[in-house]
């Protein structure tokens, strides 16, 4: 179960509710162990520990979300309003809101930097494109006037 530590990391921030317990996304991925496995879906944090070997679709499907954001997964088996009705009784608390989520295969630098690449790939290209036809012209036309 839930920590009283646990449980005071933030609720202070931003926008938050006092009366939700907040749980930093740090926090989640370490609740992944035979006590306690947390999981978030839709911004919920939810202590799917008990519900394990209940779940229809098999525990290895909940083993893979473990200490994560499960929404996606969640969603895209369609599952029904029981299942939905279900998630409340694992409820602990809410993914804090001001916490930026982690991004699936790494964090956000990478990614900024792949960007400003392209960004300078689409600037300079056609600029260098520009100017070398602008000097062929050249070329061809001081050739023409020569001949
Ligand atoms: C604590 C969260 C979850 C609850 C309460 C839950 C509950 C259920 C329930 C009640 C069913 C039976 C079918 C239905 O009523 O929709 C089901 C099926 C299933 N669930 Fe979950 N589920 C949870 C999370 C997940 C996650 C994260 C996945 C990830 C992929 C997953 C994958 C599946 C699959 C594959 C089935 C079988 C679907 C089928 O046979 O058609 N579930 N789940």
């Amino acid at each position: 179960m839930a920590t009283s530590e646990a449980s005071s990391s933030g609720g202070n921030g931003q926008g938050c509710d006092p009366s939700i317990t907040y749980y930093w996304w740090e926090e989640v991925a370490k609740q992944n162990s035979a006590e306690e496995m947390w999981m978030v879906i839709h911004g919920r944090v939810y202590d799917i520990i008990r519900f394990l070997s209940e779940h229809p679709g098999g525990e290895e499907v909940l083993l893979i979300q473990a200490g994560a954001d499960a929404t996606e997964s969640f969603e895209d088996v369609g599952h029904s309003p029981d299942a939905r009705e279900m998630l409340k009784q694992y409820y602990i608390g809410d993914a804090h809101p001001s916490d930026l989520k982690p991004k699936k295969g790494g964090n956000k630098d990478p990614s900024k930097r792949s960007t400003c690449k392209s960004c300078w790939a689409y600037c300079i290209l056609p600029l260098v494109g520009a100017i070398l036809v602008g000097f062929l012209c050249r070329h061809f036309m001081a050739d023409n006037k020569s001949s």
